[in-house]
């Protein structure tokens, strides 16, 4: 399940900024300085990391939604800033934290919207448009749905929707910003093996995820974040450890090694001395190893 080639890193960042604002607004201090990912190929990478550490804005920077103020991302070893719209849109779909769609749209015409990077002025909707739609509401087990809409589902179902628009996008590269965060447990289940059949199919994945348990098991990669930085990057057996916790999150715990899968699980969670008298994770920051 997870032997997929690494023999190109499709998407890269060298030496990135990112920060709110422009011009004499632009808010001073970096969100994101001088970092530098290689996203591993045909893989399912997590981003993992305390609020507020950078995640969701990184994952936009490398979406293009943030122009870099310093470096570059780099796709497929082209900076991304030189690609048209609508290529770029057939090679990488992003699925943000927050979402919204117009009031009265339906679970099909939100997924319909992801065939839009393969409309054109000479190619009108087709038989295998119908069929990718099909089989992404299926994918997303919301076929009985699809003429529901959006405003009358639950969170957690158009939480799934908008991953179906995304997957019938068909894009090689996906990445998605906590997919997770508003379904229960079975769905997330649901959506997580999904997600790794999606690299099972050679696609690349890159997920924003809290649940680090579930950033163990689903990912093959994982990249630890704090303060804007990646602390560090590597397969979650070799990356995660109580000392990382610590750090991350300001809790003790006592790691074990899942009996089916064998990945990390975190057990015995309790919050540091330092994290209940107030002063979080910060006071043990340095104490992990760096290194992306
Ligand atoms: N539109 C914005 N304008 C100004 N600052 C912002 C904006 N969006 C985010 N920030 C700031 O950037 C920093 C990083 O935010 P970001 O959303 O990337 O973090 P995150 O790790 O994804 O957090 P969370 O886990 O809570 O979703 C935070 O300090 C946040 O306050």
């Amino acid at each position: 399940m997870r032997q997929n080639s690494q023999r190109c890193a499709p998407l890269s960042a060298q030496r990135l900024e990112l920060g709110y604002g422009t011009g004499r607004r632009q808010a001073r201090r970096a969100v994101i300085e001088n970092l530098d990912i290689t996203l591993p190929a045909g893989q399912v990478t997590a981003i993992v990391g305390p609020n507020g550490c950078g995640k969701s804005t990184l994952l936009a920077g490398l979406a293009r939604l943030h122009a870099p103020r310093k470096g570059a991302v780099h796709l497929d070893g082209q900076d991304i800033r030189r690609l048209p719209a609508r290529e770029l849109a057939r090679r990488l779909a992003l699925l943000p934290q927050d979402t919204k769609a117009p009031e009265g749209l339906t679970v099909a015409e939100l997924i319909r919207f992801g065939r839009q990077p393969h409309q054109g002025f000479l190619r009108q909707w087709s038989e295998e448009d119908e069929r990718v739609v099909k089989a992404a509401l299926s994918a997303a087990n919301l076929t009985d749905l699809a003429d529901r809409t959006l405003d009358a589902m639950s969170g957690g179902q158009r939480q799934r929707a908008w991953i179906a628009m995304a997957i019938a996008q068909q894009t090689p590269l996906l990445l998605l910003d906590e997919p997770t965060s508003a379904l229960d447990l079975g769905h997330q289940l649901e959506v997580f093996e999904l997600i790794r059949n999606l690299a099972t199919d050679g696609k690349t994945v890159v997920m924003v995820v809290h649940d680090l348990d579930s950033a163990c098991r689903f990912a093959d990669h994982l990249v630890a974040m704090q303060g804007g930085r990646i602390i560090t990057a590597g397969r979650p057996s070799d990356v995660v450890s109580e000392d990382l916790v610590r750090t991350l999150y300001g809790i003790d715990c006592t790691l074990l090694s899942d009996p089916a899968t064998g990945s990390p699980i975190l057990t015995n969670m309790r919050r540091t001395r330092a994290a209940v008298k107030g002063d979080g994770a910060q006071g043990t920051s340095q104490r992990c190893q760096t290194g992306a």
